[in-house]
């Protein structure tokens, strides 16, 4: 665990969209910068699929005065995910029934349960208000709900994704939900926990690293080059594939990946709700939708549609080679476009 994580135990349990109850709930967060006196000054980060409540970390960039996150002034907080597994309640956590890990027995849940977890947080910590919602990717997805589903943001950033998960996207999801599944080790998830499904959760990494990329990238970094590998010669692409694979499998929990992804495949603002221009049409929250030019997963027509359904949102572009991982990697660009957004924002910490 992260220093200065910090574990909250909500007091009522929870109970996801499809009814499952998750009798002791937690919930793991971390906070930058002090809360002012009007306790208005929050900006809440949502992170994308495998991060973490560390923010410092892997939007490193984007803090600094004058920058996007500025814990001089504002009150940054993120939490771990429903459904992660870096202290929030997931497939990791004990069940208290049986005194053992869910696994496979947490429940299937959706990007706005995400988002019922984070509220009960913020209602526990008593935050009336939230100047910035802001994410890339599942975050873009659970900030997106926040401006549906609560009246506290006061300003929203949607980065790299859409009103909802696309075929395609979705077909990316499950492809590597197969590499899982097809691991001789996962045993329709009721795997000996002494031996995981590591290939099987290494193999949807890779999957995953070529949707995050692009080629041009990928042509810049590895060309045709090779390099000795554990028996052979092989291409670099190969190599830095096969260590990004174990490097999540290092960190990550399997079935939290099943069922993030799943939760990210579940994103459709209108789902059970009206339809998706209608929907939109009622957020009024001042808001910047990113897009980024050699995004595969997420095209940019995706933000575009996104920015003219909401009616107080503009569009910009990030120009990068990175493909969908730039929103963590062009920094100085998001800044450069974030903050004059902010300036203009009429939230109560910054006009004031
Ligand atoms: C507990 C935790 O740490 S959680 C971390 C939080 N993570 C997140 O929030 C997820 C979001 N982060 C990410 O997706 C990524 O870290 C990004 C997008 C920010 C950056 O991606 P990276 O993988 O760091 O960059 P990149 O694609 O250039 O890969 C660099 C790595 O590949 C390795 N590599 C490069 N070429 C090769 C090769 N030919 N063969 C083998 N390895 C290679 C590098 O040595 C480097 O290794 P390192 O990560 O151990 O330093
Ligand atoms: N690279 C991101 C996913 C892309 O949104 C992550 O590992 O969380």
């Amino acid at each position: 665990m992260n220093k200065g994580v910090q574990q909250h135990k909500l007091t009522e349990p929870f109970i996801t969209e499809s009814g499952f109850t998750i009798p002791e709930p937690e919930v793991a967060y971390q906070t930058w910068g002090k809360l002012n006196k009007a306790r208005n000054n929050v900006v809440l980060v949502c992170h994308a699929l495998t991060g973490n409540t560390a923010v410092d970390e892997w939007f490193d960039g984007l803090f600094g005065p004058g920058n996007t996150l500025d814990p001089e002034r504002q009150f940054i907080i993120c939490t771990n995910s429903l459904g992660s597994c870096y202290g929030t309640s997931g497939p990791a956590s004990i069940n208290p029934e049986t005194g053992k890990p869910y696994r496979i027995d947490f429940p299937r849940i959706t990007i706005r349960d995400m988002v019922r977890m984070q509220q009960r947080l913020l209602d526990d910590l008593e935050i009336p208000s939230i100047e910035l919602v802001i994410g890339g990717s599942m975050g873009g997805m659970q900030a997106l709900e926040w401006s549906i589903m609560d009246d506290r943001p006061q300003a929203a950033v949607f980065i790299g994704m859409g009103k909802a998960h696309r075929p395609w996207a979705i077909g990316i999801s499950h492809t590597q939900r197969q590499a899982i599944y097809n691991d001789p080790n996962w045993q329709g998830g009721y795997y000996n926990p002494e031996n995981p499904p590591r290939r099987g959760l290494a193999l949807a990494r890779m999957i995953a690293m070529i949707s995050y990329r692009s080629d041009t990238d990928y042509e810049n970094k590895f060309g045709r080059l090779s390099q000795q590998g554990d028996d052979q010669d092989q291409f670099q692409v190969e190599s830095y594939l096969d260590y990004q694979g174990q490097k999540l499998v290092d960190r990550f929990d399997a079935v939290s990946y099943v069922r993030l992804s799943q939760a990210m495949d579940s994103h459709d603002i209108a789902r059970n709700r009206q339809s998706a221009e209608q929907v939109l049409g009622q957020v009024d929250v001042p808001s910047l939708v990113i897009g980024i030019d050699s995004d595969l997963l997420y095209p940019v027509q995706e933000q575009h549609e996104l920015s003219q359904l909401l009616p107080n949102a503009r569009y910009r572009e990030l120009q990068s080679i990175h493909g969908h991982d730039a929103f963590l990697m062009e920094f100085k660009q998001m800044n450069d476009i974030i903050t004059p957004f902010l300036m203009e924002t009429p939230t109560a910490t910054l006009s004031s």
